[in-house]
């Protein structure tokens, strides 16, 4: 079974570059796809609070038979838990849900700047990671200046920051701070929630180097160096999105999927965003 390689985080920790994402699939259906990514070689699950599915993520880990320690879980703190104590009692709930007893990698899931908690929110990352409750901890959707502030006024460097990033948004200046800091860039939304698989560049690549469009845009991520975790509930695409190992794509077809950057985003802006 093909191993995906590892990305080193700023404390040691290492996390699969290709993992598995699981927003919009609810509790009772989760557990069939992340079956068939654990039993295709996925060993990295991204869920969240938000995504009410944490029950059967954790279900669907115990029945592999897989080790703990084989399987990376990531969640994430929910807007409205923002804040020290809340925190604290979030990350609870999660860990019963997900019935584990340490969490692999947690990450705050927007800064919502307007609210103004998530320095404190952050300290009880910290907080978390120091007892020895989560293996990493991180952040999502944060601009350089949310980071800037953390950063400042926290006393941990945020392992990862999970962002959208597609070849539609491919986030120079974010990645640039990212590794200039020690901060691993995740992609979320890596396949543009599958708007970009239709593109005619992606498209004469593909054909080129006998792949599919999902194909090549996941290769592009590896080589560019981001943990990707692509969402999909339909077994042959969770397998056929594993398949990124064994072709490799020239520097001038990575800077042709660099070009079709447009600033354009699929989800929500984390500037203005104050979602509940
Ligand atoms: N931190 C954050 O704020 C956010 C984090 N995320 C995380 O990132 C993950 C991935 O992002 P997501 O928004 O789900 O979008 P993706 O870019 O992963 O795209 C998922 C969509 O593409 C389709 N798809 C997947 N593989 C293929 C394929 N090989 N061929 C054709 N279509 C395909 C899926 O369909 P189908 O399922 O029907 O097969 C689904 O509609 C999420 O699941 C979540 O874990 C996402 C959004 C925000
Ligand atoms: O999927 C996620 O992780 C998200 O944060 C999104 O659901 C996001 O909150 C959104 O799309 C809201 O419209």
């Amino acid at each position: 079974m093909t191993t995906v390689p590892d990305i080193t985080l700023n404390n040691g920790v290492r996390i699969p570059q290709l993992g598995f994402g699981v927003w919009q699939v609810d509790d009772a259906e989760v557990v069939e796809p992340v079956r068939v990514a654990l039993e295709t070689g996925y060993r990295s699950i991204d869920t969240a609070a938000a995504y009410g599915n944490e029950r059967g993520v954790g279900e669907a880990i115990r029945a592999s038979g897989l080790e703990r320690s084989e399987v990376f879980v990531t969640s994430k703190l929910w807007n409205s838990d923002q804040g020290y104590d809340t925190t604290m009692r979030a990350f609870d709930a999660t860990m019963e849900r997900l019935g584990l007893d340490v969490l692999d990698l947690y990450l705050i899931h927007w800064p919502l700047p307007e609210r103004g908690t998530y320095v404190e929110t952050w300290k009880a990352l910290e907080r978390l990671y120091v007892d020895g409750r989560v293996r990493a901890i991180g952040v999502s959707n944060f601009t350089v200046d949310n980071l800037r502030r953390i950063m400042d006024e926290g006393g941990i460097v945020p392992a990862v920051n999970q962002i959208e990033l597609h070849p539609n948004l491919v986030q120079t200046e974010l990645r640039d701070f990212h590794a200039r800091n020690g901060i691993a860039t995740e992609a979320w939304s890596p396949l543009g929630q599958g708007h970009l698989l239709d593109d005619p560049v992606i498209g004469r690549i593909a054909e080129a180097h006998g792949h599919t469009p999902a194909q090549v845009i996941l290769r592009w991520h590896l080589q560019l160096g981001n943990i990707a975790i692509p969402k999909s509930v339909t077994p042959e695409r969770i397998r056929a999105n594993f398949n990124v190992f064994g072709f490799e794509l020239s520097e001038a077809e990575m800077g042709e999927i660099s070009a079709l950057d447009a600033g354009r985003r699929f989800g929500p802006d984390p500037v203005t965003f104050n979602g509940v």
